[in-house]
């Protein structure tokens, strides 16, 4: 090729590069910058108010002033125990539903959130959209990839949706969940013979950090109950068990500016750090997958094995989507079952005449010895447990808050929530209002549930959402509410519970409602 023609193409490669990086630019100003002002404009139009955003963390500079956690010695001089958490772990909510009310918008850097905690909106938006009709916030479904991935039962939407929760429903069946009973109770056992160790070589009074005992137990029945019982002494699933966990543990670290354009590039060493273990993850999960699809003849009845049948009807899922379901029930199946038993055991400390009624209770129904071991699901009929379960629920939910995303413009009365709008439903806004539940709302009665054990009394039968609402509840409710009956019962009737004077009540959102020092308590044998 001669130089002059050389030169001609050079321009025009420089030209074409032009040209594409001015088409890049043009396209992050307009997803970060202009879509962001439309969408504002189209909001306000449509009648909703909100606090005022700025470009381009939104509301976020707000919101992480008073997010942060006060040191272990300050907050505990200037924080008594109280159950009004609402203004502790959401103080930006709460100051602005007084403002703007129970329904208004305010934006993660430049994502548009509509805040609910009107329990009558939620029952009109969940009779308008269907179920798989929903989306999952974009933002979040990106940052939580590594935990979830994007084809878990808890991100999928639409027809992969049904596909998905129609093949996992069943490993929840009354007969399957019976099976894991026994799982449940030789992981609890284990947990509780060491908790026994402890307090024989401390005079029977001990300071234990429960929660971490308690996450631990947790863990492993969920790794158990999905992957089988070898999983804890098999090398890979040892290695996943521990790799998830390191994961979690990086992912909650890290208060990351979600919604903020290019945040990624702020927070890389974070971010690489939680996509090599979700990489590393993958890849061990694959294997394990793999292995137990060649050995056809026996799939197994935990969680994996259940997904890997195939009922005639239904196509199997992919390689790609089971790793995904083996992450998604991980994280959402340990975590939340832990922080109900481990603020159910805070409460109980505090309030030592229920365990005492839980004693009694669990003696009639029960028995005393081995009878749980014969047949541990007769928890079942523990009711006074239930309306405690539910009241620690409602004071100090697991779950703070349910997720959504319009896929459509949806009409409430005279609003119009546009397409793309992402919803943030706060449970906790709800559990802890008065106008709900009346001027008790922050006291721990769990007899509010004796004569309404679904709602306890809430004014509103949307009010009270522990385990989310519509469609897309929670498929494990049954599994949680067995595990936390069999391991209370096994608690209750080996120890009792008072709280450590080390104890700093500091409950905090770290996906979950965590109580941030832990729950140091005294354990005693009964
Ligand atoms: C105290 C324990 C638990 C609480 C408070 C809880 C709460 C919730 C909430 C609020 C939702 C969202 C529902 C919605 O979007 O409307 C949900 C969904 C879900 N939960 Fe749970 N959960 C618990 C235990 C579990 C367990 C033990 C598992 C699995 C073993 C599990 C698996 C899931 C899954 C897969 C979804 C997504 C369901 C779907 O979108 O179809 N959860 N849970």
């Amino acid at each position: 090729m001669e130089f002059a023609d050389l030169y001609k193409l050079s321009i025009v490669v420089q030209g074409v590069a032009s040209v594409v990086g001015f088409l890049i630019l043009c396209a992050g100003v307009y997803s970060c910058w202009i879509s962001p002002i439309l969408a504002q404009r189209k909001l306000k139009r449509n009648g909703f108010k909100g606090p005022p955003p700025s470009f381009p963390l939104g509301n976020i500079a707000e919101m992480r002033k008073k997010v942060m956690v006060l040191p272990f010695d300050s907050h505990r001089a200037s924080l008594g125990i109280t159950h009004d958490i609402h203004s502790i772990v959401f103080p930006y909510f709460s100051r602005w539903s007084k403002l703007y009310g129970k329904v208004f918008i305010y934006w993660l850097g430049t994502e548009p959130f509509l805040y609910v905690s009107d329990p009558e909106f939620i029952k009109q938006m969940s009779t308008k959209v269907m179920a798989k009709s929903w989306g999952k916030p974009r933002v979040f479904k990106d940052d939580r990839k590594p935990m979830f991935g994007n084809h878990g039962l808890l991100m999928v939407e639409g027809q992969d949706w049904v596909h998905h929760r129609h093949i996992i429903t069943p490993a929840f069946s009354p007969s399957n969940l019976k099976a894991m009973a026994n799982v449940m109770v030789d992981s609890a056992t284990i947990m509780l013979d060491h908790w026994s160790s402890i307090l024989d070589s401390n005079n029977n009074k001990h300071e234990i950090d429960v929660e971490n005992d308690i996450t631990k137990m947790t863990a492993e029945i969920i790794a158990k109950t999905s992957f089988g019982n070898n999983i804890v002494n098999d090398e890979n699933g040892r290695k996943v068990f521990e790799k998830l966990r390191a994961m979690q543990l990086a992912l909650f670290k890290s208060t990351r500016l979600v919604g903020v354009p290019f945040s990624k590039f702020i927070y890389q060493k974070q971010t690489q750090e939680a996509k090599k273990l979700g990489q590393e993850i993958d890849e061990i999960l694959v294997s394990i997958i793999k292995s137990r699809k060649d050995n056809n003849n026996d799939l197994g009845q935990d969680f994996l094995g259940i997904m890997l049948q195939d009922d005639g009807e239904n196509q199997k899922l992919s390689v790609e989507e089971l790793v995904d379901e083996c992450k998604t029930l991980f994280f959402s199946g340990h975590e939340t079952t832990a922080l109900a038993l481990t603020w159910t055991l805070f409460l109980l400390a505090l309030h030592p005449q229920w365990q005492n009624q839980l004693r009694e209770e669990i003696k009639q129904v029960i028995g005393e010895g081995q009878l749980l071991l014969n047949d541990p699901s007769n928890v079942s009929k523990l009711k006074k447990m239930g309306w405690v379960m539910n009241e620690v629920l409602r004071l100090y939910s697991a779950a703070p808050n349910v997720q959504r995303q319009a896929r459509e413009d949806i009409q409430i009365g005279e609003l119009i929530i546009p397409n793309g709008t992402n919803i943030w439903v706060d449970l906790v806004g709800m559990n802890h209002d008065p106008t709900l539940w009346g001027n008790d709302v922050n006291e721990f009665k769990p007899e509010r549930f004796k004569d309404d054990t679904i709602h306890g009394g809430c004014k509103h039968k949307m009010g009270f959402l522990p385990f989310g609402f519509g469609g897309r509840m929670c498929v494990g409710r049954n599994l949680t509410i067995m595990e936390y009956k069999i391991v209370l019962t096994l608690l209750l009737t080996r120890f009792s519970f008072t709280l450590s004077p080390s104890y700093s009540h500091s409950p905090a959102i770290m996906l979950s409602l965590r109580p941030t020092h832990g729950l140091p308590l005294i354990v005693q044998h009964i």
